[in-house]
């Protein structure tokens, strides 16, 4: 599927019915999550592959995956209303046979991936918080990342690189690309209709790296 038809998909996609700021809760614009999710399409990290979404909200990145060719694509999120959300927005937009979803915090996602209920994917997908509401939310989604994938694909503030980089060890970062966030307004802290912010999207290899 072509970037642009794409993303007027993704733009069908439902968002948060009652955004948690403490959770971080703004959805990925069609926009950008069309070309996060194209990016790694090209590295040919998405077609035919196991994806999971980290964080996955309403499911925006889970479906986009799907659209893109993924085999079977598995979305997490903490957030049960926001997870029944995600599955409606599977079910309309005609994907839901190979997408599912499961309410759970996203640090005992590599206690499911030992116990065997899960196993490894291919690819990880995660616009996850980014620490504004609490420093070092992100943590615990880069750290489970490296250990349920072989790749992640991952939205960062800018000027990230340094720590992911040490955070990560021995995975390492392949590729960064620069572009904006355009954040509308969903919280009375929001001062302005759109606050466009600067994010790094990383892609990290991590060398097969599984839980302990
Ligand atoms: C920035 S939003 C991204 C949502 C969605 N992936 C998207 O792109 O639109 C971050 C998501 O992480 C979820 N989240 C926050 N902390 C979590 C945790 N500890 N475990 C699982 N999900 C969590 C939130 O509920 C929220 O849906």
């Amino acid at each position: 599927m072509k970037l642009r038809k794409l993303e007027m998909e993704l733009e069908k996609v439902e968002g948060f019915a009652a955004p948690s700021p403490a959770l971080e809760q703004y959805k990925t614009p069609a926009t950008l999550a069309a070309s996060f999710l194209h990016l790694a399409f090209m590295s040919g990290d998405i077609e035919d592959q196991t994806v999971y979404d980290f964080g996955c909200g309403t499911g925006i990145l889970s479906v986009g995956a799907a659209l893109l060719g993924a085999r079977k694509v598995v979305g997490f999120d903490i957030d049960e209303s926001a997870v029944a959300v995600a599955e409606k927005n599977a079910e309309a937009m005609g994907v839901s046979d190979r997408v599912s979803f499961i309410q759970c915090n996203i640090s005992d996602v590599s206690e499911q991936i030992l116990s065997e209920k899960l196993g490894r994917a291919d690819t990880v997908v995660m616009n996850p918080p980014f620490g504004a509401q609490e420093k070092g939310n992100d943590r615990p989604f880069l750290a489970s990342a490296i250990q349920a994938a072989d790749v992640v694909y991952s939205i960062h503030n800018k000027g990230s690189r340094a720590f992911i980089e040490k955070f990560i060890k021995p995975a390492t970062i392949t590729d960064c690309f620069k572009t904006e966030f355009p954040i509308r307004k969903t919280f009375d802290f929001h001062r302005k209709e759109i606050e466009t912010i600067d994010v790094e999207i990383y892609r990290i290899e991590t060398s097969g790296i599984g839980p302990d």
